[in-house]
């Protein structure tokens, strides 16, 4: 079934997608799911056993990642249980579709709707992204408190109304909070990239009460409350966004910043969905 036709209903291939999984994991049901933004990539080995890892465009509506040589994966980690706690299973994402990949905004949030038919009731989003606020350094997590999804586009198709109002969790915030009392929180404003915003995008940005500048995750935080799922949204501050200093945007100190505080978000983000 293609995505690309509209005429297929995107929550067919996700259930199928699902039962691939399903089948090649030996893992009934995910509990959780994580989508791994950049710098977010080392999380999934302190979470528990890597049960099982595919290649993600072996799975129904996952396509092959635009980055030549980056095979996506799909991967079913087990979350330890402990005494009154049974063994969960995460579902960790590893590629993720942009929408500035042009390939359509049903393949951006097909991992989420996948993992919701794969029985998750959680997801947990991740990114990197520019900071406005001068004291979140690179290497900042900062928690989503809420988004401005100026992309002016939907995941959903006709008349879906959907409520968003505590779209990102205010209860699973407190559990990160639980786990580092110093996390800070922002409003995450997704541009449709793939260039930088200007330092007068960004000061708009700003004007309009935005904290964090991305191009991912508002559109897959819609689509996952729209299939039922919990969700927590946590960013990773890998360089001030454009204008806020006066430095021009350097992509290798961006990628430098998401390596060197892999371990703390890694620990923070295993934590996190133990709990
Ligand atoms: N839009 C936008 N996306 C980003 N992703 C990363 I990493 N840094 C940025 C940034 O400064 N702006």
């Amino acid at each position: 079934p293609d995505l690309d036709d509209p005429t297929t209903d995107p929550f067919d291939v996700a259930r199928l997608a699902a039962e691939v999984i399903a089948r090649r994991t030996g893992v009934e049901k995910h509990d959780v799911a994580l989508v791994l933004g950049s710098g977010w990539g080392g999380a999934a080995d302190l979470l528990g056993e890597t049960v099982a890892e595919l290649a993600s465009h072996e799975v129904p509506g996952f396509s092959r990642p635009a980055v030549a040589g980056h095979v996506g994966t799909l991967r079913s980690v087990r979350i330890a249980g402990d005494g009154d706690r049974p063994d969960r299973h995460a579902l960790v994402l590893g590629s993720r579709t942009h929408l500035y990949e042009g390939r359509g905004v049903r393949r951006v949030v097909h991992g989420v709707r996948t993992a919701a038919a794969a029985g998750a009731s959680t997801v947990v989003l991740t990114n990197g992204c520019g900071g406005l606020n001068p004291a979140w350094g690179p290497g900042t997590p900062v928690l989503v408190r809420d988004h401005l999804n100026l992309t002016a586009t939907s995941p959903l198709e006709g008349a879906t109304f959907v409520d968003l109002t505590d779209l990102y969790s205010q209860r699973l915030r407190a559990v990160a909070r639980e786990v580092d009392a110093s996390l800070d929180e922002g409003v995450y404003v997704q541009f449709p990239g793939p260039h930088y915003e200007t330092p007068a995008e960004v000061a708009m940005a700003g004007r309009l009460g935005g904290d964090l500048v991305g191009m991912s995750t508002t559109l897959e935080a819609i689509a996952a409350r729209h299939a039922g799922l919990e969700v927590l949204g946590i960013s990773l501050v890998t360089n001030l966004a454009a204008g806020i200093s006066p430095e021009p945007l350097d992509h290798a100190e961006v990628l430098a910043a998401g390596r060197a505080a892999g371990p703390r978000i890694s620990a923070l983000l295993a934590e996190v969905v133990r709990r």
